[in-house]
């Protein structure tokens, strides 16, 4: 055999590849961080223990200066170094907010806060704080439109959702806005404007850590819980970490302390939560890899689709449903469909004398036994998960770092996995075939996004199953979890009237983070785990 192509070498090398993936590159050096370093030590913090540092998966974040003990505190801020209602009351501000009636959100009084201190400049003394924060954010809130309307509809639904309530928030906080034009020279529209809160609103969302705080009676009934956190706020998001984080009484810092031992110089990382993909991206405007939490949420017209178009109660089924708000928030999860849509699906799927003898004495859509496993609820539940995985899949087939430019690159070099067929050219994409009505995607089941893959969105086209014509071929050398390659048809739509991020919407001014839309990049794995233990999915061996 030859030398370096055995199993250990590949090992070895796989090995040497993740941990370069991994390997973050300091920035402490930066200036924003220096004067931020010198800020909080002016007030009584200094971190010995992590430095701030850019990850190739994640972005900016801290990375351990040595090797971290479990049950260790990795950081403890002090109080002074914490942005709380606390502050805004102390401030120039706190009159005016204490004297605005009816009561101000503490929210509202953070972002005010915000939105004030960016606007002094260099006479804020929170500035070194306010160099580090984000220009932009990534959640959907921020994004165009067009951009929206390509999310799959559960998320497409939530998204505009919370576009509504930041947009009535800064609505009804206009008065109070007007009321702050004593403070400022220029005219307070355009220092409060809708951006400016928005950017606010992100910051708060996407950073805050929770510190209960008693009700006050200048601010609403809101509970007053967030607190930004200059510096800690560096810490990302994994799923997989357990971490004790807390405001402590006793020595009024608020500490975090790491549930597992950490390697030097690897990235420390806290858990926002037990988060779903949807949420994250919702939330945090982001997606997590290997999420055990990832699901794919199933919208109405997806579960209408896999039952018999002959149903006459369907619509009954779907009345009830919805009084028992039971048409949102259906999942499917690495253990398959979720309680709520499975109890879903038993309803719809009853048979016209089995929903008139169905009693529900507790109005919980609880089902006798003999009624917990109606006869067309495999037949519909497999399908409609395979249907999904196809989705999911070419889901992960998204948008990907938005850094500047978003033209594709060379599909057979890089991102091996997704083979594209492009009929004519969406702007900005190489016009390789000639001009066909059918864009065809090669999708491998079950195989992670590509970091440097160049990413295009297909939501909401029909998608079906396909045999496998393309060998799956690792990307990066690194072996992902590979499936049979699926192919789905993406029928209908001119490629050149598929939108091509960035270029057309102007995404890419969200700067040089990676930027990933699609929850489902994530969530293929959740399905397709569930899908391994009920379909014949051959599992394909390199
Ligand atoms: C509390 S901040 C963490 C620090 C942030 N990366 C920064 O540079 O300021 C939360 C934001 O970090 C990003 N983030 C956190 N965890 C991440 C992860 N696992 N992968 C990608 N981005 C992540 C998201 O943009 C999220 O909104």
């Amino acid at each position: 055999m030859k030398k370096g192509r055995g199993r250990t070498s590949r090992i070895r090398r796989r090995k040497l590849s993740k941990s370069f993936e991994s390997r973050g590159v300091n920035e402490s050096y930066k200036p924003e961080f220096i004067q931020l370093r010198k800020w909080l030590k002016d007030r009584k913090f200094e971190d010995t223990n992590l430095i701030p540092a850019s990850f190739p998966g994640t972005g900016r974040g801290l990375m351990s200066k040595t090797s971290l003990r479990e049950g260790q505190v990795i950081i403890s801020l002090p109080e002074s170094c914490l942005l709380t209602t606390d502050t805004v009351i102390r401030s120039y501000l706190g009159a005016y907010v204490a004297k605005w009636r009816p009561p101000l959100s503490p929210l509202l009084a953070l972002c005010t806060f915000l939105v004030a201190e960016k606007h002094a400049g260099d006479r804020s003394p929170w500035k070194p704080y306010l160099e580090i924060l984000p220009k932009a954010y990534t959640c959907p809130v921020c994004l165009e439109p067009e951009v929206v309307n390509l999310l799959p509809q559960p998320l497409k639904a939530k998204a505009r959702e919370q576009r509504i309530r930041v947009q009535e928030f800064f609505t009804s906080s206009r008065d109070f806005f007007s009321s702050l034009q004593p403070l400022f020279s220029e005219a307070v529209e355009g220092i409060f404007s809708y951006s400016a809160l928005l950017w606010a609103w992100c910051t708060v969302n996407t950073r805050a850590v929770y510190v209960k705080r008693g009700q006050r009676q200048c601010f609403s009934a809101e509970p007053d819980t967030c607190a930004l956190a200059p510096y800690l706020d560096l810490l990302n998001h994994s799923p997989g970490v357990q971490v004790k984080a807390a405001f402590n009484e006793e020595t009024r810092c608020y500490e975090i302390r790491t549930g597992s031992s950490c390697r030097r110089h690897e990235e420390v990382f806290i858990c926002y939560g037990p988060h779903d993909n949807q949420r994250l991206l919702l939330e945090y405007g982001f997606v997590a890899a290997r999420n055990p939490h990832a699901c794919v949420y199933v919208s109405q017209d997806i579960l209408v689709k896999y039952l018999p178009s002959t149903d006459k109660q369907m619509n009954k089924k779907i009345s009830i449903l919805k009084d028992h708000d039971f048409i949102e928030n259906l999942t499917f999860g690495w253990d398959g469909p979720s309680w709520r849509l499975l109890t879903t699906l038993k309803l719809l799927c009853l048979e016209a004398e089995e929903l008139a003898c169905w009693q529900d004495p507790d109005e919980a859509l609880t089902f006798p036994p003999e009624l917990q496993e109606p006869r067309n609820l495999q037949t519909t539940v497999y399908p409609m998960g395979a249907a999904l995985l196809v989705a999911a899949a070419v889901g992960s087939i998204l948008l990907k770092p938005v850094q500047g430019d978003c033209r594709p690159t060379a599909p057979a070099t890089r991102g091996a996995c997704q083979k594209r067929r492009l009929s004519g050219a969406a702007p900005g994409w190489p016009n390789r075939n000639p001009p066909r009505d059918e864009v065809c995607v090669h999708v491998e089941v079950g195989q992670a996004v590509p970091q440097n893959a160049s990413m295009w969105h297909f939501w909401g086209l029909r998608s079906c199953w396909g045999p496998a014509r393309h060998p799956v071929r690792a990307t990066h050398g690194r072996v992902h979890r590979c499936w049979q390659v699926k192919e789905a048809w993406l029928m209908g739509q001119p490629a050149n009237s598929l939108p091509c991020p960035g270029a057309q919407t102007g995404l890419s001014s969200v700067g040089s983070k990676y930027f990933r839309c699609s929850i489902f990049a994530a969530d293929v794995f959740a399905i397709t785990n569930w899908a391994r233990g009920n379909f014949a999915i051959k599992k394909k061996r390199r």
